[in-house]
C-alpha cells in the first residue's frame, strides 16, 4: 500500500499527552477540512508530497534510531481508509499516536494498531463545518485539543465538551499561535479562564521553540 507523505522528521512531540516525548513525525498529504488558522496548509493537496510504500516508510522512521514513539499526522491522516497497513507496522518502532480532526472514525484494524488519539475538535474560530465523530470521546485511547485564541474560544470549548460528554480530564486547551509572542499573548489571555473551568493547557513546545517552520 503506498501513502503520499510531505515529511518525515524527528524531533519532540510538541502538543498534548505525550508532550515533550522525542518522536518520529510522518505528516500524510491531504485535508479536506481547511480550518482558517491552518499551520500546515502546504499539507492540504491530496496529491501533495511523494508516493510512498509503508514498508518504506517504516525503514525511513526507523532510521531516526529508536526513538520509541511516533506521530501519524496530516493534513488529516484519517482519509486513508488503509491507515492500517501503515500504523500496524510502525508498531516495531514503538507507541503509535495519530493527530486528528475527529471526523473520521478508525476502521477496527487501525483501531488495534493505535495507542493514542490526539484529537482535535474544530469550535468556530476554525470557521469549518466538522463534527466530532461518535468513536472518539468514548474512546480510552483519545485525548483532546481544543485551539483556542481567547477567553470566548474557552467558553465554547466548555459547551462542546458537555455537549458532546467529552472526559474531562482528557482534555486539553491549545493556544491558536504560530510564533513565539502569539503564544505567550494566547496563554496570558486563556489563563485566568482555563483556571475557572478546571481544563489542562497544553503548549504548543514547538512553536516557542522555533515559531511556524517544517520539520519541528
Ligand atoms: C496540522 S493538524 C494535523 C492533524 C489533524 N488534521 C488535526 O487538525 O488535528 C495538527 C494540530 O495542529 C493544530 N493546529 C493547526 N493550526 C494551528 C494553529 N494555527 N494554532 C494552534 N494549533 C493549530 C490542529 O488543531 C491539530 O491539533
Ligand atoms: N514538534 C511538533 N509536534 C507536533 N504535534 C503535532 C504536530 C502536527 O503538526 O500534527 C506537530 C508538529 O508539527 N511538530
Ligand atoms: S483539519 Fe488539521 S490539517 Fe486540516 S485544515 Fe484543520 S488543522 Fe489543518
Ligand atoms: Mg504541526
Amino acid at each position: 500500500m503506498k501513502f503520499r507523505v510531505v515529511e518525515i522528521f524527528a524531533s519532540l512531540q510538541g502538543e498534548g499527552v505525550n508532550l515533550g516525548k522525542p518522536a518520529v513525525f510522518i505528516r500524510l498529504a491531504g485535508c479536506p477540512i481547511r480550518c482558517r488558522y491552518c499551520d500546515t496548509k502546504y499539507s492540504w493537496d491530496p496529491l501533495g508530497g511523494v508516493e510512498i510504500d509503508a514498508e518504506e516508510v517504516v525503514q525511513r522512521a526507523a532510521a531516526y534510531g529508536q526513538l520509541g514513539h511516533v506521530v501519524i499526522t496530516g493534513g488529516e491522516p484519517l482519509i486513508w481508509r488503509n491507515l492500517h497497513e501503515l500504523a500496524c507496522p510502525l508498531r516495531r518502532l514503538g507507541t503509535v499516536e495519530v493527530e486528528t480532526s475527529g471526523v473520521y472514525p478508525p476502521t477496527p484494524q487501525l483501531d488495534a494498531c493505535v495507542d493514542f488519539y490526539d484529537v482535535s475538535p474544530k469550535l468556530s474560530n476554525a470557521r469549518v463545518d466538522a463534527l466530532l465523530h461518535p468513536h472518539y470521546p468514548r474512546s480510552p485511547k483519545a485525548w483532546f485539543k481544543f485551539v483556542v485564541g481567547g477567553e470566548e474560544d474557552v467558553e465554547e470549548a466548555v459547551r462542546y465538551v458537555e455537549k458532546h460528554g467529552i472526559p474531562r480530564e482528557r482534555v486539553f486547551l491549545m493556544p491558536l499561535a504560530e510564533t513565539p509572542e502569539q503564544h505567550a499573548e494566547v496563554l496570558r489571555r486563556i489563563w485566568d479562564a482555563a483556571v475557572k473551568h478546571k481544563l489542562r493547557v497544553t503548549p504548543r513546545l514547538h512553536v516557542e521553540a522555533w515559531g511556524n517552520v517544517r520539520g519541528r
